[in-house]
């Protein structure tokens, strides 16, 4: 390579680096996974080691990736917050073990190993022990102030426990989403006709981004802490600061263990290659630390990590195999998504025969061909996916690939919304699974719950033509359903029966089961409890759809598509006429009260369990008037968090009662 050659690598690979930093810590998105990037940096690091002077002074390999966001205010570290140098063998483990050795002058050392924990680092700062801001990583010198979303997580205490603790201190951890509430979320995703998350680390740095700290909260995540900064914390080594941390009421993973010697390190690390799966929080490794404070400090920094510790990754398993096919899937809500068909590889313990593909987007942006031979990997998700194309493998003469444009199952001209991915049939009166899905989902135990149908009887009910909407579930007869394979006197009835009693079912049920695209549960709630009834939901229009609480424009739009088809209409008048029930129970507007009459109140700040619309809606069902500027005459300022300086002091000045979220919430308890 020439050196002019290897100029042209190093900026092509910063720029790429660049990229994917930002859409990582940005976006919260990884449009690789993070072993090409690491090999990416690796290249990087290996050519600016060959040609110092061609190295740029902002080299991704001498920043720490992130970055500051406008949209909340910048702070800056006391402490720089760095990355990790990172390795995949346990041969630069024991290089990096030799380093230490040199650097300190001699083997008497201990090291401390923790799980990687893949999530978000936060630096959370304690002022006579109480929480007094949380901040990002950002660009390891300045980081973004997200202090009301992190006050969300209920493991962060908002005051430390005991009395001794430091008078200042700093400590940081790593903010997660746990495995289950990711697989909840996506679950409840799914059933809405939503487009899934990727993964929990993306899904968790997403969410700490959000400004609206109502929806953190209810995102239930979670935090560890592995790092304890300040000037009188009095622990001389990590192992000590852990546990000052766990006295002090912060949540730590009980999987750490000190070990004597590198390789029992190495040991540690193949403990839980396996181990690790059965947490609830998504690892990518092991970080290993000079246990002694002391020693730390004698080691020092790099530009951008420390030299007292180094992170080991678990490679994802991978294998390299054919691309034999690619065959498409059509969901409940019509989304299509291509599925790899490989020549049998074992992954892992397992043959793999299949692969999720993602969409068009990443098929396009790999140049996959059928015929190419791809690699396959299996990281903590279960199915396993395409990742890359080996070129050097490929045969001249393949065809380029060309995404289908008409649906697999029902032949009509497929869609693209813009902004989203996936391609969608729009079929969704006639598409067979689209069908089956939506009587699915009807039937279902959190929609309709009709336990006597599953998906098999569906199926035997849709190919005698009996069902092509979910209102021919209530025509159904008795000989109809006897007749079906496996069906006796006893199951026909128990099937009817079903069908009759699911007519009781509350109508913010029916409305979700109805399927509308992004009505889920929590939606169609709502859409209830503000219209009442079917008739004036169907007759709202866009502006007073979205001036319900949590309606956004989205969900407006597929609203009035629904209602705009008249197969959709009739459907609802079917229903109707066989009695399901098309307004919501009375006895739940018993939550309105005058508790509340003739009071004013300003609403001021975020809040942790109620959205400002939400709160707004509270008070005015409570007999209550929200007004939007501080007088003498108010009766409360509803305080939440960042709530601006001045209105504070106008308040206090009037003499004005202040109030926060948890006081109004006893307000109108009854
Ligand atoms: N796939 C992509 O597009 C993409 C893009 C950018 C970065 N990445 C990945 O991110 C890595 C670099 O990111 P980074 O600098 O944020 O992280 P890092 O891998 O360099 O490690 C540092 C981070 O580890 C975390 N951590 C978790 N558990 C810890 C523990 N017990 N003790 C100390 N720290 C702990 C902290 O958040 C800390 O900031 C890359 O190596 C790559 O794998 C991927
Ligand atoms: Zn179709």
């Amino acid at each position: 390579m020439t050196r002019e050659e290897a100029n042209i690598e190093i900026k092509r690979l910063s720029q790429q680096i660049d990229h994917y930093n930002y859409q990582y810590y940005q976006e919260s998105e990884s449009e690789v996974s993070d072993y090409e990037f690491d090999q990416l940096m690796n290249r990087l690091i290996e050519l600016e080691g060959k040609y110092p002077d061609l190295k740029q002074s902002d080299s991704p390999t001498q920043r720490v990736g992130g970055t500051v966001t406008k949209e909340f205010e910048t702070v800056v570290h006391k402490y720089r917050m760095l990355s990790l140098a990172n390795t995949y063998s346990a041969d630069e483990l024991r290089e990096f073990d030799q380093r230490v050795k040199k650097g300190l002058g001699t083997d008497d050392y201990e090291y401390f190993c923790e799980l990687k924990f893949d999530g978000v680092a936060i630096s959370l700062t304690y002022v006579n022990g109480k929480l007094e801001k949380a901040v990002t990583r950002g660009d390891g010198t300045r980081g973004d102030n997200i202090t009301a979303n992190a006050k969300t997580i209920r493991s962060i205490p908002l005051k430390v426990r005991g009395e001794d603790y430091p008078a200042e201190f700093e400590v940081r951890g790593e903010v997660f989403m746990p495995s289950t509430v990711f697989h909840a979320l996506n679950e409840q995703k799914e059933a809405d006709g939503e487009e899934k998350l990727a993964n929990p680390r993306n899904t968790a740095s997403g969410t700490l981004k959000m400004q609206d700290s109502s929806i953190v909260a209810a995102r239930k995540l979670d935090c560890y802490l592995y790092s304890l900064l300040g000037e009188d914390n009095q622990v001389a080594t990590h192992e000590d600061a852990i546990k000052k941390i766990e006295s002090m009421g912060f949540h730590v993973s009980q999987t750490y263990e000190k070990c004597d010697t590198i390789e029992q390190v190495i040991d540690y690390i193949q403990k839980w290659e396996t181990q690790r799966h059965d947490l609830d929080v998504e690892t990518d490794g092991i970080v290993i630390k000079v246990n002694s404070l002391d020693q730390q400090n004698e080691l020092g920094f790099t530009a951008k990590n420390p030299r007292w510790a180094i992170s080991y990754k678990y490679k994802a398993e991978s294998a390299l195999t054919r691309l034999n096919d690619v065959v498409y899937q059509v969901g409940r809500t019509g989304s299509v998504t291509p599925v790899a068909v490989l020549e049998p590889v074992l992954l892992a313990g397992t043959t793999v025969k299949r692969a999720s593909l993602h969409n068009a987007n990443e098929i396009e942006r790999q140049d996959l061909r059928v015929g190419d031979y791809v690699f396959v990997e299996k990281g903590g998700e279960i199915i396993p996916k395409v990742t890359g194309v080996d070129l050097s493998k490929r045969e001249e003469s393949l065809p380029k690939f060309e995404y289908i444009t008409h649906c697999p199952e029902c032949d009509t001209e497929l869609v693209r919304v813009e902004g989203e991915a996936n391609h969608y049939c729009p079929n969704i009166e006639a598409c067979p699974p689209q069908i089956k899905g939506m009587v699915g989902h009807f039937v279902h135990r959190k929609a309709m719950d009709i336990d006597s149908i599953g998906d098999q009887t569906i199926k035997l009910l849709y190919d005698k033509g009996y069902l092509k909407n979910v209102a021919d579930l209530y025509d159904l007869t008795y000989e109809q359903v006897f007749n079906l394979d496996g069906f006796k006197e006893l199951s026909a009835q128990n099937l009817l029966k079903g069908v009759e009693a699911s007519k009781q079912a509350p109508f913010e049920l029916l409305l979700f089961g109805l399927g509308i695209r992004y009505v889920g549960k929590t939606v169609a709630e709502k859409l209830a409890l503000h219209f009442k009834n079917m008739e004036a939901l169907r007759q709202a229009s866009f502006e007073e759809l979205v001036a319900v609480p949590e309606i956004g424009d989205r969900i407006a739009q597929s609203l009035l598509d629904y209602f705009a088809k008249p197969e959709n209409q009739e459907l609802i008048e079917r229903l109707e006429k066989a009695g399901l029930q098309m307004e919501v129970d009375p006895s739940q507007f018993e939550t309105s009260s005058d508790l509340l009459e003739g009071k004013t109140f300003v609403i001021s700040g975020v809040f942790e369990n109620h959205s400002r619309d939400e709160l707004k809606e509270l008070i005015k069902d409570n007999g209550g008037k929200v007004v939007s500027s501080i007088s003498a005459k108010l009766d409360y300022l509803l305080a939440g968090d960042k709530m601006g300086p001045a209105k504070l002091e106008k308040a206090n000045k009037l003499e004005i009662t202040i109030i926060s979220e948890s006081d109004f919430e006893g307000m109108i308890q009854t």
